[in-house]
């Protein structure tokens, strides 16, 4: 059984669930999938696809998924199929794959990571649509991977036509300068939307908490400071959330 929720946030959510045209939109990582050591056994908590596609049938009602990784990456290793709005690479990715003008400038900066990365065991390189992230989560050796991410940082991440997108575990450098809030923003006004709801929990949906302040239902999910208006512990809490609004909504 799901956790209760705080009441404010109970109250917040039948109130949202009453607007149209509405957005519902969320981070993926963390948020509907559990953190794992590898980046592609990250599959959504059981249920959480089915609540999701429940609340993308109703009408007038859009379910956005907005994540720090590539489109295809997502719904390949989430398995999710619902008529949903995907949008990709912090933002990066929205009216579909990036084109290739940016790849040169991508592909350098990978190319200047690969040897930072292999010189620190566990740690991992990921290439990015739009950019390329350095994973220190399998690093057993902890400062060498704080190490790593502050040189890498320091170093190629010093290059102000790059912007640094930091997380749990990584540190990754984008060509663009895409952010999850202006997504978030462009995706609300292109549908008209009467309200939005936003989950996330890492440093780049606060972007997003901030860009649907003070309107927006907006919901941090674990510790930390954040920009969000609400809060809930983990990943049950974000299955309570999807499934009052199934209730509210009568999905
Ligand atoms: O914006 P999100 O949907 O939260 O995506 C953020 C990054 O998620 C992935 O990395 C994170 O999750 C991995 C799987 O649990 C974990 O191994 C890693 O330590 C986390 O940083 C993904 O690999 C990145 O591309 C996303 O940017």
């Amino acid at each position: 059984m799901s956790p209760s929720l705080d009441p404010a946030l109970a109250q917040a959510l039948d109130q949202l669930a009453l607007a149209r045209p509405l957005l519902l939109a969320s981070d993926y990582d963390g948020v509907l999938a559990r953190l794992r050591d590898d980046p592609a056994a990250a599959v959504p908590e059981p249920g959480v696809g089915d609540l999701l596609a429940r609340l993308a049938a109703v009408d007038g009602v859009t379910v956005a998924l907005v994540s720090g990784r590539g489109v295809a990456d997502l719904q390949a290793t989430s398995g999710l199929t619902g008529p949903f709005r995907w949008v990709g690479s912090h933002g990066a990715e929205f009216d579909g794959p990036l084109t290739g003008d940016l790849a040169v400038r991508r592909d350098e900066l990978a190319a200047a990571l690969a040897p930072m990365v292999e010189a620190v065991p566990g740690a991992r390189l990921e290439h990015k649509p739009a950019g390329a992230a350095v994973h220190v989560r399998t690093a057993a050796d902890r400062s060498a991977a704080a190490r790593l991410l502050a040189d890498v940082a320091a170093g190629p991440g010093a290059d102000p036509a790059l912007t640094a997108k930091p997380g749990k575990d990584v540190l990754e450098l984008a060509v663009t300068d895409a952010d999850k809030g202006s997504a978030l923003v462009r995706l609300r006004d292109e549908l008209g939307a009467r309200a939005a709801l936003y989950l996330g929990d890492d440093v780049t949906d606060e972007d997003g908490f901030r860009a649907l302040s003070p309107d927006g239902v907006t919901i941090k999910v674990g510790d930390g400071d954040t920009a969000a208006a609400h809060r809930v512990p983990d990943l049950d809490g974000v299955r309570a959330v999807l499934e009052r609004l199934v209730g509210a909504l009568r999905a």
